[in-house]
Parts: structure tokens; sequence; C-alpha cells
């Protein structure tokens, strides 16, 4: 059984089909990249994914079952964490405060419990602060623990961003773009991270990429996407030397989407 699968999936804004019936199953244990030219779909499928949207066809399972009846507060629940494009994080908090109300959904005392700080209570708040110094040092963010997130370099306040969703301890992780905007070297220790996150905690990565170095260097496998349909699906090498996936690269607008072709 597949960890999650996108079965036959269309979602249409107005008269835009943003995903038109795209089908791809994730394994566990693989890095899976979305790529494609911009307006592909690929956030969208990710939209879907969290519950932000409904498709209009199709069926997404995780674990085998479809998660199309769940609520998108439901979805860390179930094990599943994403970080976004645009930064979320809560500005006016420290690091370490930002990774703790990732744990949220590891709470299971109620409001009486909590009030009256019983034993319980003590162990699970120590067992949260193991699992986010846990997450603090596999991301070298020891110096920055304490710090405002306001006050913090774009680069930093990414990785923390991957923190938080870590600090769910989730099954999947979803990376909308974790490299944009950074530069070659934080590029390059995304690239470590990922490759950690797979192999040492053992979590499955579906990412959203332009930079294709990236891609193929931590990729186990590719979906193309272009105007909300599939491409090509396969090895990074295959997927780039896919003719369709050249066409549609070389066909786009954007300069910089023609430099990666
Ligand atoms: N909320 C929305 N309302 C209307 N149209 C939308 C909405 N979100 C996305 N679209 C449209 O759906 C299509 C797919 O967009 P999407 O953002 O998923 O592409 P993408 O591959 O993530 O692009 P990018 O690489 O630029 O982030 C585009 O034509 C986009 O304009």
């Amino acid at each position: 059984m597949s960890l999650l699968e996108i079965d036959n999936v269309t979602l249409r804004f107005g008269g835009v089909v943003a995903v038109n019936q795209v089908s791809f199953s994730v394994e566990e244990g693989e890095v899976f990249a979305l790529v494609g030219p911009n307006g592909a779909g690929k956030s969208t499928i990710f939209n879907l994914i969290s519950r932000f949207y409904d498709p209009a066809e199709g069926d997404i399972r995780f674990e085998g079952k479809s998660i199309l009846s769940r609520q998108s507060h439901e979805i860390a629940g179930l094990g599943i964490a994403r970080t976004f494009q645009n930064i979320e994080l809560f500005e006016h908090a420290t690091v370490l405060q930002n990774l703790l109300v990732g744990r949220h959904r590891h709470r299971q005392g109620n409001f009486m419990t909590e009030l009256l700080f019983t034993p319980f209570v003590r162990g699970e708040e120590r067992r949260h602060r193991s699992a986010v110094e846990h997450v603090i040092e596999f991301l070298d963010l020891q110096p920055y623990r304490e710090k405002m997130i306001a006050g913090l370099p774009y680069g930093v306040r990414k990785v923390v961003e991957m923190g938080r969703a870590l600090a769910i301890e989730p099954k999947l992780l979803l990376l909308d773009e974790p490299a944009s905007g950074l530069s070659v070297e934080e590029t390059q220790d995304v690239a470590f991270w990922i490759e950690d996150i797979k192999k040492q905690m053992g979590i499955t990565v579906l990412m959203v990429e332009h930079d294709m170095h990236l891609v193929s260097s931590v990729s186990d496998r590719v979906l193309a996407l272009a105007d909300g349909k599939t491409l090509a699906l396969g090895t990074p090498q295959e997927v780039q030397n896919d003719p369709k996936v050249i066409e549609a690269y070389i066909g786009t607008s954007d300069e910089e989407e023609r430099a990666v072709a």
C-alpha cells in the first residue's frame, strides 16, 4: 500500500482547470518531487492534500483511507505536516515557542489536567520539550532557539518552518519550495537535511520545487506537470530528458523557468 495516493483528481477555479485528472502515489520512505512551470498546479495539489480545497473529481488516500471527509485542521493529526511557500510562523514568538506549537497534535491532557499540572501533564510536557530539542539539534538551530522570528534572516526562518513541521513527528512531510529565496550554500544545506529527514528520521517527503539541481540531487521520483496535467513521471533524469517536459519549459514565458530548461 502506498503512503499517499492521488487518484484521478480534478480541481477547477471557474474556467481554469488547475488540476486535471492527476494520479500519482508516494511510497513510504521516498522523496517525491512535483515540478513544472508556473501555474502548472503544484501548489493546488498541496492545498488539496492539506484539505484547503475539495476536488471536483477523484480521491486522495493516506495510508489507504480517503481523507476527503477530513477537515484541514485534522490533517496534522493523521501525520501529514507541511511548510508554505510564504513562510507561516508566529513572528512575535521565539523559535522554541514556534516549534512547541507544532506539538499541539500530540497534546492529550484535558483542561482540568493541564490546569492542575498533574504528573501526566508534566510527563507530556517533558516529552514535547525533548521532541522539540531533537529537532533543534537536528537542524542546527541552537543559536536561535530563544530568538524572535521577526528578527531572523530569511534563510533561518525557512529552516525554522521546516522544524515546525518536523516537530509534529509526521509520517509525510510536504515541503513547498524549500529552496526558494535561498543562496546556493543554503540550498545545499536543505539538500543534506532532506536526505537526513528521509534516512535518519524515516519520514517520507513530497516537495514542490523549481530548483532542478536540488530536485535531481535528493528525489527518488519526480512528477512533471504543465497546465494541470501530468507530463512525465520517473527518476529525475528520465523526467528531465522527457521531450514533453523540455517543450513545456521552453514554451514558458518565464525567464527563470527557461534557464532551468
Ligand atoms: N485560489 C485560486 N483562485 C483562482 N485560480 C487559482 C487559485 N489558485 C490557483 N489558481 C490557478 O490555478 C492554476 C494552478 O496554479 P498553482 O498555484 O497550483 O500553480 P503552481 O504550479 O503552484 O505555480 P507556481 O510555481 O507559480 O507556484 C493557475 O492557473 C492559477 O492561476
